[in-house]
């Protein structure tokens, strides 16, 4: 997972899986620490296809948001969803606050949880394009301010060596 800088962070977890839900806290939340403070976070719910409530649209009718995908049931339903949107949207507020970020002042959560079918495409678009829309403009912005898009790794310091760590 490579973060620095980024301007936008997509979490996937499988809607199947609650346990991928908790490990995208648990264990890659993280690691998005060097990301940049305005970074946008999106929480995305993939292989909704496989889902008794889901969706099997082909890309030419995707749209909408978790609620629509919830909706739309079709005859090959299989099993049903571990992973509900409101899941999705309490993490997305507990990513707000580990970042210590404002939520007024940040994309509304119902905005930001999606979920997608990466095998038939739903609602692919509709996450790249609000997150393209939303990305665009700070990206803009921060190259109006001259802020560097590049890291010097000369910069790197070394860790200060200790004479009691067990390995020096
Ligand atoms: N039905 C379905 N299968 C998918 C979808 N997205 C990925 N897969 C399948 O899930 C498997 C794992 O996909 P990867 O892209 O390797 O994802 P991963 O996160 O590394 O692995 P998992 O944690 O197992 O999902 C592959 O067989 C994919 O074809 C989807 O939206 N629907």
């Amino acid at each position: 997972m490579y973060c620095r800088g980024a301007a936008a962070i997509i979490l996937t977890y499988d809607v199947n899986h609650a346990q991928s839900l908790v490990e995208l806290e648990d264990r890659f939340l993280g690691l998005t620490d060097t990301a940049s403070a305005d970074c946008l976070f999106a929480v995305v719910g993939n292989k909704v296809d496989l889902t008794e409530a889901g969706t099997a649209k082909g890309p030419e009718q995707e749209e909408g948001s978790p609620a629509e995908a919830g909706s739309s049931c079709v005859p090959s339903a299989r099993v049903p969803k571990q992973v509900k949107p409101e899941d999705a949207v309490a993490l997305y507020k507990k990513i707000l606050k580990y970042k210590m970020l404002d939520e007024k002042d940040m994309p509304a959560a119902e905005k930001m949880c999606f979920e997608t079918s990466a095998k038939t495409g739903y609602n692919v678009d509709h996450l790249f394009e609000t997150l393209f829309d939303m990305v665009v403009p700070v990206i803009v912005r921060q190259r109006a301010q001259g802020l560097p898009q590049t890291v010097d790794i000369r910069d790197f310091k070394q860790p200060k060596q200790t004479k009691s760590g067990c390995c020096t």
